[in-house]
């Protein structure tokens, strides 16, 4: 069987919906294809289950402090898993219900579950049944990579689609990449009771920030047990008995980290290698990413490819943002870019990191003449109030325009405060107007106007 559409998606992850949506707003008649879970990894897999689990985690946490706030729970502290995971499972399952409600309800959309494959530039196969439409949007995701490391296919070794799925605490859990996905990770089971090593291949964590937010997210970490070996450049796993040993060097000397489960979280791979792009004549970059110009089309006329397997973003909100982007074009005659948007993001550990712009070593690197500023957060008010008083903020600012350049907020809420300094930076605000400005108090973003008041030209 044949049906032609006005325009195919691929993927129902945090682009493709949106998209399917406002094109059958405009009157298209649009078939949205989706091979496994409606939602995509964020709903499913990423995002919305994990942040569940870094609310299980802290209330773990906040209880064994609870002394430090004068209340006292008697008796020990339990972590039921079981329950952890059906409170993550009730509000994951519920994102992605209302999803395909939302879908199955307009009017002009259908949803059709099957793994596509391009059988030509502007066919797809799903089902045996061959889809035609002059326009087919990409929204196909990423994976886990699991590269090909010694020793790797003789465990059992888990994902973060499979760690989700625990009904019980790892006694022991290793953790191989300490960026976002094994960071967040490694918190949340420690709080609910595993012991965990956290085993990197470069020579600190989170690598791509500043070395002072390196160390103090090791620093905190640290302090609540878990452990690290870094500079692991050589990595194998063995099975002993019911354990895994990795071993983290080549020094056969060096003792090995044993633990019940491994975590995989090395990075991620797009979702391209299964897609018959090649019958379509759409071009990949070498690590398999499909090729965008600034407006998300590919090189073949008539396909774009939006989200995570374009490799110009790696969150929901840079998928969203790419659907806004190519809506505003195709439908609102609006001329939205890639380039107009900040890099601006979240490492969901407790206390978070919220992130915009450059930092200071991309500064440096530019050769930009910049000013900077940093506050620990023990001297924020609000979070000596609330006895949450790690991490500091930092602001990156431009000497020549004094406007931000990038800024760090590790702390108490610093996923949401960094926001005003996003909004700063999008409206060409300069350092001088927030110092001018009169913020709530108590809060962490209050702190704002103070930072900037006190900028100074880096360390030489
Ligand atoms: C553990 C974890 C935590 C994360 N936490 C955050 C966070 O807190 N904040 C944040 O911004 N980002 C987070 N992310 C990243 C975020 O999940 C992704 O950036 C986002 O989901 C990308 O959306 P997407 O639409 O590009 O792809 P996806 O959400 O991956 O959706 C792609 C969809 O396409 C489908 N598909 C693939 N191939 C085919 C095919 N051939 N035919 C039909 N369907 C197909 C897939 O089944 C999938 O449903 C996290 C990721 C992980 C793994
Ligand atoms: N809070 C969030 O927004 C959030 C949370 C989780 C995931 N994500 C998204 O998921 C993506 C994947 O996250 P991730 O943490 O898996 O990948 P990543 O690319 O951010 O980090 C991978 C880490 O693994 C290390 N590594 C790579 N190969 C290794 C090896 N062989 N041995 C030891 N260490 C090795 C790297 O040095 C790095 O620190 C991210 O790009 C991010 O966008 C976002």
């Amino acid at each position: 069987m044949e049906q032609t559409f006005d325009a195919i998606v691929i993927g129902a992850g945090q682009a493709g919906p949106a998209l399917a949506a406002r094109l059958a707003e405009a009157g298209r008649k649009v078939a949205i294809i989706e091979r496994h879970l409606v939602g995509g990894t964020c709903v499913n897999t990423g995002c919305t289950p994990t942040k569940a689990m870094v609310a299980s985690a802290y209330a773990a946490h906040l209880a064994r402090r609870s002394g430090d706030y004068g209340v006292k729970i008697a008796g020990p502290l339990a972590i039921d898993m079981a329950a952890v995971k059906a409170r993550k499972d009730v509000i994951s399952g519920n994102s992605r219900r209302n999803n395909e409600n939302w879908l199955a309800g307009i009017e002009g959309v259908s949803l059709i579950r099957g793994h596509a494959r391009f059988t030509g530039p502007h066919e797809v196969e799903v089902n045996g049944q061959t889809l035609r439409a002059p326009q087919i949007f990409l929204n196909v995701g990423g994976r886990a990579a699991t590269p090909d490391m010694p020793g790797l296919g003789k465990i059992d070794y888990l994902t973060n689609s499979s760690l989700l799925e625990l009904d019980e605490v790892p006694k022991r859990l290793i953790v191989i990449g300490g960026s976002y996905i094994g960071l967040e990770f490694a918190q949340i089971f420690r709080r609910l009771g595993a012991e965990v090593t956290v085993v990197e291949m470069s020579p600190r964590i989170v690598a791509r920030e500043d070395e002072e937010v390196s160390a103090a997210v090791q620093s905190f970490l640290e302090e609540e047990g878990i452990r690290f070996r870094l500079n692991a450049e050589c990595i194998s796993f063995e099975k002993r008995g019911d354990d895994i040993a990795a071993a983290a060097t080549c020094a056969s000397d060096e003792p090995a980290e044993i633990g019940s489960h491994v975590l995989l979280a090395v990075g991620r791979r797009p979702n391209t290698d299964d897609l018959g792009l090649d019958t379509a004549g759409v071009a990949l970059d070498q690590r398999g990413y499909v090729v965008v110009d600034e407006e998300l089309r590919t090189n073949v006329e008539g396909i774009w490819a939006l989200g995570d397997c374009n490799g110009r973003g790696a969150f929901t909100h840079t998928a969203y943002n790419d659907f806004e982007i190519v809506a505003a074009i195709l439908l609102d005659g609006d001329s939205r870019r890639l380039g107009d948007r900040f890099p601006v993001y979240a490492l969901y550990t407790d206390p978070p990191l919220g992130r915009v712009g450059m930092t200071e070593a991309q500064a440096r690197e530019k050769g930009l003449p910049y000013k900077v500023a940093t506050r620990p957060m023990t001297r924020v008010g609000r979070a000596v109030e609330k006895g949450e008083t790690k991490g500091f903020m930092k602001a990156v600012i431009d000497a020549r325009t004094d406007r931000i350049l990038g800024a760090a907020v590790l702390g108490v809420g610093g996923d949401e405060a960094v926001h005003g300094l996003l909004y700063a930076m999008q409206g060409g605000v300069t350092a001088d107007t927030i110092r001018r400005t009169t913020p709530i108090h108590p809060t962490v973003a209050e702190l704002f106007p103070t930072l900037m008041g006190s900028l100074q030209p880096p360390e030489s």
